[in-house]
């Protein structure tokens, strides 16, 4: 196995990205600048129609726009297809196919719950049937329910997990029990320890407003320079903290404008976006938590 640094040198920073709306109407070339002007930053992959991408409440033909137009930016892309219609997530995962992705991701069908185990295995070894690089996108808290490492080794077709999870011990399980699968946290906190722990990176939401910072924690981390990469860490904490009080998914339209200076569109109801008082209030407060730590006040 690599050193350490080189494997932390190595972390991928995935990025979910936004879905910039105007009047309810995906707006293809905000979102391929958004693209643009992330990868430029340092951002390794793009992960469309995730959570903070509106993935569950994006229509097929949606998921196959945004898909389009990140395209059209980059090959780096992870394409989530998982929706509650199997005939749908077939045929995205059959589309992303045609477009040449390389990995497309899906999350377990949400929303019923008591189904038995074998029945989320099958979901996701019909979806591998369309795709020889699937992902599983777990994210036990809105699902509800956990694909455990166990449960993604009974499944034995998945090449990699985007585990969105305050315990990086959970994580960790998916390396030990499925060598050589692709493993990244999903969690802003867990960037520094993510990359720390010889993840395979992070996919954060953090890196529509923040990916500089992201990237400097990885650089920080593989240096050896922890304690930089913890204060680092410590700022995107405390704006995510910041904008969770606001509603997370609406406050990331306004810290992409606020932060990086450029429009992104707005949420989509029922995600409304934030008022204009809000919106001044989040961004006031946002940029007095990174004077602070860029004062060293921290
Ligand atoms: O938006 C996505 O697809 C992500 O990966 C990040 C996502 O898992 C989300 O930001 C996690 O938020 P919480 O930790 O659940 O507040």
């Amino acid at each position: 196995m690599e050193g350490i640094p080189e494997v932390m040198k190595m972390a991928e920073i995935i990025v979910p990205v936004l879905t910039p709306f105007n009047d309810g109407k995906i707006n293809i070339e905000l979102l391929k600048e958004h693209t643009s002007s992330l990868l430029k930053a340092g951002v390794d992959r793009i992960f469309v129609n995730g959570t903070t991408g509106m993935g569950p409440a994006l229509s097929p033909g949606e998921k196959e726009t945004n898909l389009k137009a990140v395209l059209e930016v980059t090959d780096k892309v992870i394409f989530q297809v998982g929706s509650l219609n199997m005939g749908e997530v077939k045929s995205l995962a059959r589309e992303g196919k045609e477009l040449g992705v390389k990995t497309i991701a899906s999350y377990a069908p949400y929303y019923f719950t008591g189904l038995p185990k074998s029945l989320i295995v099958r979901y996701f070894k019909e979806i591998c049937g369309e795709h020889d690089e699937v992902y599983l996108y777990n994210y036990p808290s809105a699902v509800g329910k956990d694909v455990d490492a166990e449960t993604v080794k009974e499944i034995g077709c998945l090449k990699g997990v985007k585990d969105t999870n305050d315990s990086i011990n959970h994580s960790l399980q998916y390396k030990r029990v499925n060598p050589g699968m692709k493993v990244f946290n999903g969690a802003d906190t867990l960037v520094m320890t993510s990359i720390a722990t010889g993840l395979d990176g992070t996919v954060s939401a953090a890196a529509n407003f923040v990916p500089e910072v992201l990237v400097e924690i990885r650089r920080k981390v593989s240096e050896g320079k922890v304690g930089e990469a913890m204060k680092l860490q410590f700022m995107v904490d405390e704006l995510v903290s910041l904008a969770k009080g606001y509603g997370y998914i609406p406050s990331i339209y306004v810290l992409v404008k606020g932060i990086r200076g450029y429009d992104v569109g707005n949420p989509r109801p029922p995600l409304f976006p934030l008022g204009d008082v809000e919106r001044k209030e989040l961004l006031d407060k946002a940029i007095k938590i990174m004077e602070k730590y860029n004062k060293n006040e921290a």
